[in-house]
C-alpha cells in the first residue's frame, strides 16, 4: 500500500460509523490517488457513490479527517477514475503490476488435492521439489500438455505452498497474455522522466519464484524484448521460473528463438491425460465436497472415468452436473441410468468434431432472443450476462475452447473476464434452478 492507499484506509476506518452500511459501501469504492497542493484527488466509478461523495456535509466529514491525519488542510477533488487512468498512466501500470505481484492463489488448487499418477507425477515432483529445495537444478520447468490436465492447478499448488510454508520468499504468478497487457501498457507510457519499463521491469525481476501460466500466448514481439531481459536476470540471481504451455517449447510459435532455447535449458515435463486410475483416483477426491449431499456408486465413477478423461475439467464438470441434478431429484446415490440420463446432453455434445464455438454461440442467442451484438457487446443486462456465461461454460466444458478463443468469440474479452464468467456459471448452475433448466434445454438442442 502506498500513502495515500494507508491514509484513505484510515479515514474510512475513523468515518464509517456516521454512514449507514449500504452508503458506506458505495463510499468504500472510492480511492485516494494524489495529494498535491491542498488537494486531495479522490476517484470514483459510479454515479451513485459520485453523488454521495457530494454531498456538502459529507465532503465536509471527509476533509475535516483527512486534513487531520495529513497535516494540513486539504480539499477533495472528486474525478472518474477514467479521467484518471489518462492523468496517470505510469501509477496504474505500476499499480496493475503490484496488483499481480500480491497474486492470491486459488485455495483450492493445493499439493494436497493434487491426484498423481503416471500421467502427471514428473510435473508434480518438479513443482514440488522446487519449492523446498533451493539449489533449483531445473530452471525453468516448463510443464506442458493439453488443456484441462492440471498445468495451473500445479502453479497455484507452488504459490500455496510458499505463501503458507516459506512466506519469505516472494512469488510472482501471471497468465501470459495479462503479462503482455502490462508489458504492453508501460512501453506505451515510458517517457524519459517515468521509465514506466525499467521500473516493471525491476518488480517483476524482484522475486524468487516466476510462474507464468500458457506462455503460447507471449507472442507480442516487444513483449518478448521486455521478457527476454526479465527471464535472464531472474535466472542470473537464481530464482526459479515455471512455465506452462500447451506445446513443447519447440513447437511453439511466434515466440523468438532465444527464448525457446533458454526453455529447453530447464526441464521440459510434458502432463497426460489421467490413465483409468487416475482418473477414478481424482473423482473421489472431487467427490469429497459433495458427500453430504450425495453418494456415487463404482460403476458410475468407472463410467465417467472412462468418457471424460482426456480433460480433467470434463470430469469434474460431469461430476457436478450429477450432483446437480440429484439433489434436485432427492437422489441419494447416483447409478449408471441416473448419469447416462442426465449426461446425455454432454455425452451428445462430445463429438467435437460437429459442434463449434459459433454454433454454441448462435444456439445460446437464439434460445434467449438475444442478437450477436447484444452477447458481444458491454450491457450487464441480466439476461445478457447469463447468455454470456452460458456460451463460456458450454464452450470450454464441451469443446475444450481455450479462454482466449472464448474471448475472441465473445468481442474480443480478455482471459481473466471469460475464466471469471466460467467460475459464475458453475456457481450459477449449483444455485440457479432457472439457469440450470436453460443449460439442459440449450444441451438438448445442440
Ligand atoms: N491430477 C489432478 N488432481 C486433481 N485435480 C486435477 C488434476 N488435474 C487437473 N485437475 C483439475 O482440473 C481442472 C483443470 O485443471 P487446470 O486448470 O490446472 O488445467 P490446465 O492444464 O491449466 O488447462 P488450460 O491449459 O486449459 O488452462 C482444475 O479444477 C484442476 O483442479
Amino acid at each position: 500500500m502506498n500513502q495515500y492507499e494507508t491514509l484513505w484506509k484510515e479515514t474510512l476506518e475513523a468515518i464509517k460509523n456516521n454512514f449507514n452500511p449500504d452508503t458506506f459501501s458505495w463510499i468504500c469504492k472510492t480511492s485516494l490517488f494524489r495529494i498535491e497542493d491542498g488537494m486531495a484527488y479522490v476517484s470514483y466509478r459510479s454515479v451513485i457513490t459520485k453523488n454521495i461523495m457530494s454531498d456538502a456535509n459529507t465532503k465536509d466529514l471527509f476533509e475535516q479527517y483527512l486534513s487531520e491525519m495529513w497535516g494540513e488542510p486539504v480539499h477533495i477533488q472528486l474525478m472518474h477514475y477514467r479521467e484518471v487512468e489518462k492523468m496517470m498512466p505510469e501509477e496504474i501500470v505500476q499499480r496493475r503490476t503490484k496488483e499481480l505481484v500480491q497474486t492470491k492463489f486459488n485455495a483450492d488448487y493445493t499439493f494436497e488435492n493434487f491426484v498423481q499418477g503416471k500421467s502427471n507425477q514428473g510435473a508434480y515432483a518438479a513443482c514440488f521439489h522446487c519449492c523446498v529445495e533451493d539449489s533449483h537444478t531445473f530452471n525453468p520447468i516448463l510443464i506442458y500438455g493439453n488443456s484441462g490436465l492440471g498445468k495451473t492447478h500445479l502453479l497455484h499448488a507452488i504459490g500455496n505452498y510458499l505463501q503458507k510454508e516459506r512466506p519469505e520468499k516472494k512469488v510472482f504468478y501471471a497468465y501470459s497474455g495479462d503479462l503482455v497487457s502490462i508489458l504492453i501498457d508501460a512501453m506505451k507510457t515510458h517517457n524519459v522522466q517515468s521509465n514506466t519499463v525499467e521500473m516493471v521491469q525491476a518488480q517483476l525481476i524482484d522475486n524468487d519464484y516466476f510462474l507464468i501460466d500458457d506462455i503460447q500466448n507471449l507472442t507480442q514481439s516487444s513483449s518478448q524484448e521486455i521478457f527476454f531481459k526479465v527471464y535472464n536476470s531472474l535466472i542470473a540471481k537464481g530464482a526459479q521460473i515455471v512455465i506452462t504451455s500447451d506445446m513443447h517449447p519447440n513447437e511453439l510459435e511466434g515466440i523468438q528463438n532465444r527464448l525457446i532455447s533458454r526453455f529447453n535449458n530447464g526441464l521440459p515435463i510434458n502432463i497426460l491425460k489421467p490413465e483409468f486410475d487416475t482418473s477414478r483416483a481424482i473423482l473421489r477426491k472431487k467427490l469429497e465436497g459433495y458427500e453430504e449431499a450425495c453418494q456415487i456408486n463404482d460403476e458410475t465413477i468407472d463410467f465417467l472415468a472412462h468418457k471424460f478423461s482426456d480433460d480433467v475439467r470434463k470430469l469434474e464438470g460431469s461430476l457436478r452436473t450429477l450432483v446437480f441434478n440429484a439433489t434436485l431429484e432427492n437422489v441419494d446415490v447416483i447409478d449408471l441410468p441416473f448419469a447416462q440420463r442426465v449426461l446425455s446432453g454432454q455425452l451428445i455434445v462430445a463429438k467435437p468434431n460437429k459442434l463449434t464455438p459459433k454454433q454454441i454461440k448462435k444456439v445460446v442467442t437464439k434460445f434467449y432472443g438475444l442478437s450477436y451484438n447484444e452477447v458481444e457487446g458491454k450491457s450487464r443486462q441480466k439476461k445478457l450476462v447469463n447468455a454470456r456465461h452460458m456460451i463460456v461454460y458450454l464452450c470450454h466444458e464441451t469443446l475444450g475452447t481455450s479462454w482466449t478463443q472464448i474471448g475472441q468469440e465473445l468481442g474480443n474479452r480478455d482471459h481473466s473476464t471469460i475464466k471469471s464468467s466460467y467460475d459464475r456459471a458453475i456457481k450459477l448452475l449449483k444455485t440457479d434452478t432457472a439457469f440450470q433448466i436453460a443449460m439442459n434445454k440449450i444441451k438438448d438442442s445442440l
